[in-house]
């Protein structure tokens, strides 16, 4: 037998960083969760019992809070870029770096119509997320949002699908539509730590023009299905974003059922007299798409 694959580090390391503006007072927070996981020459310590070749998962963890002390922790895809190069360059058997950042949201408050210095809330479980592989001279780069949960009254359809003896669906033009969006976007491969810092800027544009374009269509397109919305998703953030090899989406379809009523004294509940619905936590459909210039 041989070793197919092994990566070993830290997950779940939270990390919180404030940047403090002395002259106006104002103070900036992140919150992340970080992984990382290192590629090597590190079988001896799985075959041979061999530690020599481990940087102890105590001293990753260490090294990321001390790296978030060094660097800019914004973009996450700046500091996983710099915390992935401080491994693959400062141990030679280590050649790649997997880091994995969970961004959390500490949205400022505004108080009396004003933007509070330094107080802020957790405005939804939605994370703005970042997967970066390093290796000597490649820095692929995925960035993604997580937890974003919409939902719109009308403006979604669904007919014209199969019908045979397994279909009791009714076809609708008129549907409740939810999802939680995951989705995702593929950088070109960076060449090096110093491609990434020239693109900074990118980054926060390209997350915010994601973040936009998916409620933008989600709420304005008059949906045909989950599909032709989230590709009409990509294609817009494609555009956007010349930078950007592939775009992924993967939205679960949360039901909401129409509940019939016409039980008790004929209370007209269907169909277009249909206000109170019953939310289904399962099953629920999921739709998956990636989409790239081809
Ligand atoms: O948008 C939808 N796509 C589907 O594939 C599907 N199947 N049932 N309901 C559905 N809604």
């Amino acid at each position: 037998v041989s070793i197919a694959s092994a990566r070993y580090g830290k997950e779940n390391v939270r990390v919180y960083k404030v940047e403090r503006d002395s002259e106006t007072g104002i103070q900036t927070v992140t919150e992340m969760t970080v992984c990382v996981l290192l590629e090597g020459a590190i079988e001896p310590s799985y075959t041979k019992a061999d530690n020599s070749v481990v940087v102890a998962t105590d001293s990753i963890k260490n090294t990321i809070y001390i790296k978030a002390k060094e660097h800019p922790v914004t973009p996450p895809e700046l500091f996983a870029s710099y915390l992935g190069t401080h491994f693959i360059e400062t141990y030679k058997h280590i050649h790649t770096a997997n880091v994995r950042i969970i961004t959390h949201r500490w949205t400022r408050m505004t108080i009396d119509g004003k933007p509070h210095p330094h107080s802020f809330f957790r405005d939804g479980s939605e994370t703005r997320n970042v997967e970066a592989v390093i290796k000597k001279g490649k820095i692929d780069i995925r960035s993604g949002i997580n937890g974003l949960l919409v939902l719109k009254s009308t403006g979604s359809q669904f007919h014209g699908f199969v019908r045979d003896e397994f279909t009791t669906l009714p076809e609708v033009w008129d549907r409740i539509l939810s999802t939680d969006v995951d989705c995702g976007w593929v950088w070109k491969t960076f060449p090096s730590m110093d491609a990434v810092k020239e693109s900074t800027s990118k980054f926060n544009q390209a997350w915010e023009g994601a973040r936009s374009i998916t409620m933008k269509t989600f709420a304005e397109e008059d949906s045909p299905s989950v599909q032709n919305t989230m590709y009409k998703m990509c294609e817009k953030v494609l555009e956007f974003v010349p930078e950007v090899e592939t775009v992924d989406y993967k939205l679960p379809n949360k039901h909401y059922f129409e509940v019939d009523l016409s039980w008790h004294k004929g209370i007209k509940n269907t169909g277009k007299d249909a206000e109170v619905y019953a939310p289904q936590s399962g099953p629920n459909g999921l739709i998956e798409v990636k989409v790239d210039r081809k």
